[in-house]
Order: structure tokens, then C-alpha cells, then sequence
């Protein structure tokens, strides 16, 4: 496309203050709210070294992401971040959504009213690249949740559908409101639709600064345009819309009113869109004629890297183009803009909008609420949830039979006693595996969001299991128990139901635990999967009695929930149990009865039954804080 035919295509909005003054955007009238950023730089700490040496011990960098960063752009307009990758476009995003991860100096302002993290969060909503939703909820039903936890309790149950219904039609969703959004197994709405699924979730909270990195990646440009109309709809309604790109087409180009061209974390330009073919041509590097401006700015303000020549004939132009750009009359307006605002900003907190977010009850029954509606859908998963303990039985029952009373059957006891602490806790861990690292990434979002916390999260999620676990549990121990013949007591039946439920939540939210200081859930699986592996051979006294054991491993045992099941489910099984003496056991002592059993091999566990119960409630207990402990220590982080 000719550059001149595409520089008079730009837009220049009627209502946006560009139109007011002739190209280079400066006719903001006072009363626009505007973004003002004033010399920000950002800098970022990273460790690099082999990880074995730890947090601690490698090398510590401090990198320069942003330099000297000023900006003003006035609410009504689309302005697009660009430049090649590593440029700074997702720095500078997270620096304006008050995001960061280091350090950041300069000032920060929006209509005169300094940008503190808590009016960024009020005003700004960030749509990252990824789109997070969960796969089996409708369109509808994915806003209508969300806006339940962005909502304040006085907006009631009407006018929280008005404002669904207002999002679906502003982001071109009434076609497929009630389609279920999908996943990477379930077929559901198309990647562009979701993209506006996502975008759709952010407008919910009615920003003010809607700020999109890479909105159009993965999109086909049929798709891509169409997002990006809607996006300068929705600046046109007065608010300031910000979104990176990485490769800009021509027509989406057209379509910004501002550009902020950028390369290692410096602006080398920005100013109205359909300025920067002049600005750059007076520079000597004109666009040929059929090329997109914008690829051509990009490549020539990026320092080529791929060998010495070119890096340092690339650098040195780029070091040109930035003085050219710091001393232009582009930059020079645009601090007098800055400077303007800062004398009339107030400088108090932002008193016109409070912080205003459902209680911590509708958040947290929201959450439930939508992770068993999500699982519900899935037929398979949910039928899996509750059968995939008891589905084990059949091969215990199978194995070992209907247990007699003579001495052989002791061997018997010990290895369904086994299997009774061993799987519940590795059917957790699978279930967990399955299930929670699509919840959590949700969460990642929502956290980020700062729709509520890891402790409403963690609590939802074990109360969205616990029902599963319980009817898991029973149905493993009513058909273990009865069909292999164990104690025919409902009370030690009840006991054992509870020692199985206890260790399948222990897996469950240890497992959890461990999701929340590892990104990738194979390595939470085998973490776990291992431990409680070694727990089940130190602790359980099945394979090895405690008694032989040297004195290291058998304190260790006490911090290992298979010490306590074992006790309490070999007290319940063996204690006043009566076994016969064959007559062919020469000279094998006979052992007449469970009690004697229980003496030998697990003194005092008769007696210790309550204090056993407690301590294995207790440590169930404790993996839940320590879950609740990993995901506020590492929960946000290891998503970045
Ligand atoms: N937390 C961090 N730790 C280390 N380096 C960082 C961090 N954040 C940003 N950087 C570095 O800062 C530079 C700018 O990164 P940024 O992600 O903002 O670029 P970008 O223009 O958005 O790139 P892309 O288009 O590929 O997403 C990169 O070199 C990046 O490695």
C-alpha cells in the first residue's frame, strides 16, 4: 500500500482531541482525563547460574528495562504499543497496571491524580495474552460469575444481567452467548470469540484505561481487524484503550490514533499515527511506497543482533533516531503536556472512586459455585472424580479374596490394610493433577485481577471436592470392608471410611500445596507422588516394623500421615479379633488373636486410637494451610 494513501487513511477520531489540533495530537482540552507518564525508567532484578545453586547463590543482574519513558495520551483514543520483541511493549503495560516486578521510578499520573497501585487497580483493566476461562461454562455464565466477583453487593440481580447483556452486545457476543467457550479437548466459541470472552471480562468493571498485550496474536487479520474495531468503539466511548502488537497491519495501523514506536525499552517515536511518516521521512528513512509503515519504523529503529557489522551499524542508527527524538518538538510538546498536568494534578488519593468489591461470603460462594457447575459439565471428569478410588476394590477384592480367620489371613489383613492407606492418597494426587491446574491458571488471572485471594480459592476448591471425596471414600470402603470380610462392626466401618476420606484429601491437598511452588503440574505429580511413596514404606510398619528400624527413620515416621492411618486402621481391624491355630504350623508360634498382633507389631495402638484420629485430622488440616502458605508465597510469581 502507498505510504501517503495509508498516512491520510489513519484515523483521527472527531470527538478525540486530535482532531482539534493539526497533527500532532496536542489539543487535549484540559477536562479529558489524561495518562501522563514523566520520565519512568524500570528495572528488573534476575538470577542467572545453574539452579542448583539456588535463589541465593546465583549471579544477580539488575536490567534497565525502560528508559526515561514520557507519555501523555488522553482518554477517547486507541493508542498501540510497537515494536520488536524485547522492545518493552509488556514492561511498559505492566508498569501503567502497576504490575510490576521490580523497580520503577518517574511519575505516574491520570486526570491529575498521581497514579498510586490502588487507583491503577480502580481505573485500569489489563487483558493478558492468554485467554484463562473455563472450557465447560457458557459465554453468559462466564460473565455472569465474573461480574458476581467484580460487582459491588449493592448492584442487585437485574441490573447485574443488564450489565452482562450490555457487555455481550458492546464486544459482539450475542451470537454465541449461550455457546459453551471450550478447551483444548472440548469443542467451544472460536479464538477470536474468545479473545473477546476475555476482553469482555475486562469491561465488566467499566475501566477507564483498557491496556490489551498482543490482543490480535493468533488471530487470523479478518478476525484481528474486526477486534480492533471494537476496541477503538469502546476508546470512542471515552475510554483510553492501549494495546501492544507485535506485527501491526497496515489496517489495524490505520485504525490507532496514537503510536508509541519503541526498542530496548526506549520510545523512539510517538505521537499521532499518520505523524510518523513525515516525522520519520524528515529523519531521512522514508516508507517505500506498498510497504506498512509500521513494519518498516520497526525494523528500522531495532538493532539488528545477528552479527557484529550489523549491530553495530544498527545500533549506532538507532542511537541517532533516539536523540532525534529527544530533542524533537514531538517530545518537547508533549512534556510541556506533562508539565501542565502536573501543575494542576491535586495530588490526593483518588477520592472519586472508592474500592468497591462483593464481600468476602459472595466471592467465595461464587467461586464453588462456578467449579462445580464447570466440573458438573464434564460427565467423564465428574463421573471419574467420585469412581476412580472405588474403581481399585475390584482388583484388591480379585487379589486377595474373601479373608478367613487362620493364620495366613494375617498376611491378608496387612496387605488390604496397605492398599486402604496406599491408593486413597495417589487416587488424590491423580484426581488433583487432572482437574487443578486448569482451576489454578483461572485463579492466576482472577488473582491478578485482584478478584479475591489464594485463601477464598484454596477454601472453595476443598469444599468443592469434599462431597466427591466423601462419596469417593465410602463407596472404596463399603465394598473393600464387606466383601473382603473385615471386622463386621459399623463402628471400626466408620472408622475406616474416615481414614481413607482423611488420606485421599491429604493427597488432594498436598497436592495442591506443591501446585502452588511449581508451574508445571508433572513435576507438583511426581513431588507428591514420591513422597507419599516413601511416607507408605517408612511409616506404615506394613513392609517393614517401625521397631527395626534405626532411630532417624523412626522419628521421622511421626511426621508422616501413613504412621497414624496405619495405627488407627490395624487397631480397628485386628483388636478383639480371634484367629485359629493350624495344626500344620510346626513350629511357627501361633499367634491366637488380633490383640497379640496389635502388641507386637504396633504397641499402644489400641489405646492411642483418639490421639491418633486428632493428629491425622490435624495434619489434614495442616496441608490445607500449608496449600494456602505456597500460593501466597509463590502462587502470583511462578505464573510470570
Ligand atoms: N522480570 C524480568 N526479568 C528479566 N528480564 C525482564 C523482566 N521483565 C522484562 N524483562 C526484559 O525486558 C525486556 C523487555 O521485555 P518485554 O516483555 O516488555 O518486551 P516485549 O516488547 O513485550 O516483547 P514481546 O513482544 O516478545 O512480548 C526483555 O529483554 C525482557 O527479557
Amino acid at each position: 500500500m502507498d505510504a501517503n494513501v495509508l498516512q491520510g487513511g489513519y484515523n483521527t477520531p472527531a470527538s478525540s482531541p486530535l482532531s482539534q489540533s493539526s497533527t500532532e495530537g496536542e489539543g487535549s482540552e484540559d477536562s479529558t482525563p489524561t495518562l501522563t507518564l514523566s520520565d519512568v525508567n524500570y528495572y528488573v532484578k534476575y538470577r542467572t547460574g545453574p539452579w542448583w545453586r539456588g535463589a541465593c547463590f546465583r549471579k544477580e543482574h539488575v536490567k534497565h528495562v525502560l528508559h526515561d519513558v514520557t507519555l501523555a495520551f488522553p482518554a477517547g483514543q486507541l493508542v498501540g504499543l510497537v515494536g520488536s520483541s524485547g522492545s518493552g511493549k509488556t514492561s511498559l503495560l505492566d508498569v501503567i497496571a502497576s504490575r510490576d516486578e521490580g523497580y520503577v521510578t518517574g511519575e505516574m499520573t491520570y486526570g491529575g491524580v498521581r497514579c498510586t497501585r490502588d487507583v491503577m487497580r480502580q481505573r485500569v483493566s489489563y487483558v493478558i495474552q492468554a485467554d484463562r476461562l473455563l472450557p465447560n461454562l457458557t459465554v453468559r455464565e462466564t460473565l455472569t460469575y465474573t461480574a458476581y466477583l467484580k460487582l459491588p453487593n449493592s448492584v442487585n440481580k437485574k441490573q447485574l444481567k443488564e450489565k452482562v447483556d450490555n457487555v455481550i452486545n458492546r464486544m459482539g457476543l450475542r451470537g454465541v452467548a449461550d455457546s459453551r467457550v471450550g478447551g483444548a479437548v472440548v469443542r467451544g466459541v472460536s479464538g477470536g470469540e474468545k479473545r473477546r470472552v476475555t476482553i469482555a471480562l475486562q469491561l465488566l468493571k467499566d475501566p477507564d484505561i483498557l491496556l490489551l498485550d498482543e490482543p490480535t496474536t493468533g488471530l487470523d487479520s479478518f478476525t484481528a481487524r474486526h477486534l480492533v474495531a471494537s476496541l477503538q468503539q469502546i476508546a470512542r466511548q471515552g475510554k483510553l484503550v492501549m494495546l501492544s502488537l507485535h506485527q501491526p497491519r497496515s489496517d489495524i495501523a490505520k485504525m490507532l490514533d496514537q503510536t508509541a514506536l519503541m526498542s530496548s525499552g526506549h520510545v523512539m517515536y510517538c505521537g499521532p499515527t499518520d505523524h510518523m511518516v513525515p516525522y520519520f521521512t524528515e529523519l531521512g528513512y522514508p516508507s517505500p511506497t506498498y510497504a506498512n509503515p509500521l513494519d518498516t519504523y520497526i525494523d528500522v529503529v531495532s538493532v539488528d543482533r545477528r552479527d557484529a557489522d550489523r549491530q553495530a551499524v544498527t545500533s549506532q542508527r538507532t542511537d541517532e533516531l533516539l536523540q532525534a527524538y529527544k530533542t524533537s518538538d514531538l517530545l518537547a510538546r508533549t512534556k510541556a503536556k506533562v508539565a501542565k498536568m502536573a501543575k494542576a494534578r491535586s495530588f490526593v488519593s483518588d477520592t472519586g472512586r472508592k474500592s468497591r468489591s462483593p464481600g468476602w461470603f459472595r466471592s467465595f460462594s461464587t467461586v464453588v459455585s462456578r467449579m462445580n457447575v464447570n466440573l458438573s459439565r464434564d460427565g467423564l471428569a465428574y463421573f471419574n472424580r467420585i469412581i476412580a478410588l472405588p474403581v481399585f476394590v475390584p482388583f484388591i477384592v480379585i487379589f486377595l479374596g474373601r479373608m478367613k480367620h487362620n493364620q495366613g489371613s494375617i498376611q491378608d489383613r496387612i496387605g488390604i490394610l496397605y492398599n486402604s492407606v496406599q491408593v486413597p492418597p495417589y487416587l488424590g494426587i491423580i484426581n488433583n493433577v487432572a482437574l487443578f491446574p486448569a482451576l489454578r491458571d483461572h485463579f492466576y488471572r482472577e488473582g491478578l485481577d485482584g478478584l479475591y485471594g489464594s485463601q477464598t480459592f484454596l477454601l472453595a476448591y476443598t469444599l468443592h471436592i469434599l462431597p466427591f471425596a466423601a462419596v469417593a471414600s465410602v463407596l472404596f470402603s463399603s465394598m473393600l470392608y464387606w466383601i473382603t470380610g473385615m471386622y463386621p462392626e459399623a463402628d471400626r466401618f466408620g472408622m475406616h471410611v474416615a481414614v481413607v476420606f482423611l488420606l485421599h484429601m491429604a493427597g488432594e491437598l498436598l497436592t495442591t500445596a506443591v501446585m502452588g511452588m511449581f508451574r508445571n503440574p508433572q513435576l507438583a505429580n511426581t513431588t507428591t507422588a514420591l513422597t507419599f511413596t516413601a511416607s507408605g514404606l517408612l511409616a506404615t510398619g506394613f513392609l517393614r516394623t517401625l521397631q527395626n528400624m534405626s532411630e532417624v527413620l523412626q522419628y521421622l515416621s511421626w511426621a508422616s500421615v501413613h504412621k497414624y492411618a496405619s495405627e488407627i486402621v490395624v487397631a480397628n481391624e485386628f483388636h478383639n479379633l480371634n484367629l485359629t491355630c493350624e495344626e500344620k504350623l510346626q513350629g511357627i508360634p501361633c499367634v491366637p488373636n488380633g490383640d497379640v498382633f496389635i502388641d507386637v507389631n504396633y504397641p499402644g495402638a489400641t489405646n492411642h486410637m483418639h490421639r491418633n484420629f486428632e493428629i491425622l485430622v490435624s495434619m489434614v488440616v495442616g496441608y490445607q494451610l500449608l496449600a494456602i502458605l505456597s500460593f501466597k508465597a509463590f502462587g502470583l510469581r511462578i505464573m510470570k
